[in-house]
């Protein structure tokens, strides 16, 4: 696979590509970064952000993650010391999950967001932006956004800053950080620094096919032990023949077949033996023309995300 087609490979978005492509040709590592709000649970949503770092960094990329700890505590996740104790659980997975620990650069939010430079550009951005704009941008980021705190419009006026002075080319995240991008690409030229690329991933059903909820677990997370996946596995939504809406088949598209050239599904003789496919679009046609059961499809996610995550679970 060449460069660009390893970076395009499953993303939602790039903006632009023309300004990818003249990246590319310019500088052999350009710089990318992700920011996470720390978490108790890293699940294949954050996961999946990963696995595109993991493609940047193979395609020469410069790698930061911030981890984003005042961002967390101003959208309301817990104390400071809460969550930056969490950030350390999580610096642990990413690189559990692949990250190189030297090439990666890991960052603390708090470890420079509290500059005199900082904090300027971030109260010039403020001057900037209309509080509408601010409010919108939060609408798939925000907690509790039926009644916003002051800190939450603060919040992605920081975001767009973070991307000046970790002094990256290339912002990474998913699709529900679009807006704060836009933010940033707008607003960041007028502070005297340039407009960032951004790379958006989609955004991950939950396993019951409704939108990912820490509320009702609906999810595969690093930490889950090899009973926890058959458990969700079995009670997965994953209608026969379609490849819309199926997040099992999601499972393969974005987890299991960038890590495994072909995935073998085993299935008694009666049931027409072992099935192998090669890449997931000759596994989505196969599923979709009926020849492969629901049931061992589950069989097979089961297998391979137990397998991905065993060395992940080993070491955090
Ligand atoms: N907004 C991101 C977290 C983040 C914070 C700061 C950043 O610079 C980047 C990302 C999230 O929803 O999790």
């Amino acid at each position: 696979m060449d460069r660009l087609e390893l970076i395009k490979r499953n993303v939602q978005e790039i903006v632009t590509e023309e300004e990818l492509k003249a990246i590319l040709e310019t500088k052999e590592h350009p710089k990318a970064y992700v920011g996470y709000e720390p978490s108790g649970k890293i699940h294949m949503g954050h996961v999946l952000t990963v696995n595109k770092l993991l493609d940047l960094q193979n395609a020469g990329f410069e790698i930061t993650v911030l981890l984003a700890d005042v961002h967390a505590y101003l959208n309301q996740k817990g104390t400071l010391e809460e969550v930056r104790e969490t950030a350390d659980y999580n610096k642990r997975c990413f690189i559990a999950l692949g990250l190189d620990a030297e090439k990666t650069n890991f960052v603390y939010g708090s470890d420079y967001q509290l500059s005199s430079e900082y904090m300027l550009n971030v109260l010039k951005l403020t001057q900037l932006t209309s509080l509408n704009r601010a409010r919108r941008s939060m609408d798939e980021v925000g907690r509790q956004m039926e009644d916003p705190k002051v800190s939450q419009m603060v919040y992605p006026i920081m975001q767009a800053v973070d991307i000046a002075l970790l002094g990256v080319d290339i912002a990474v995240g998913g699709i529900d950080q679009r807006k704060i991008h836009m933010l940033a690409r707008e607003g960041l030229p007028s502070l005297g620094y340039k407009a960032p690329l951004c790379i958006h991933t989609p955004i991950l059903l939950g396993l019951d096919g409704n939108k990912m909820s820490s509320s009702n677990e609906n999810y595969i997370s690093v930490d889950d032990s090899e009973q926890d996946i058959k458990k969700k596995m079995k009670k997965a939504f994953c209608p026969a023949g379609e490849a819309e809406n199926n997040p099992v088949l999601e499972l393969f598209k974005y987890h299991i077949c960038p890590r495994y050239e072909e995935v073998v599904f085993e299935r008694p003789e009666k049931f027409g033996g072992n099935l192998s496919c090669r890449g997931y679009d000759e596994l989505e046609t196969v599923f979709v023309s009926g020849e492969l059961h629901p049931m061992d499809l589950k069989n097979g996610a089961t297998k391979y995300m137990n397998q991905i995550l065993e060395t992940v679970r080993s070491v955090i």
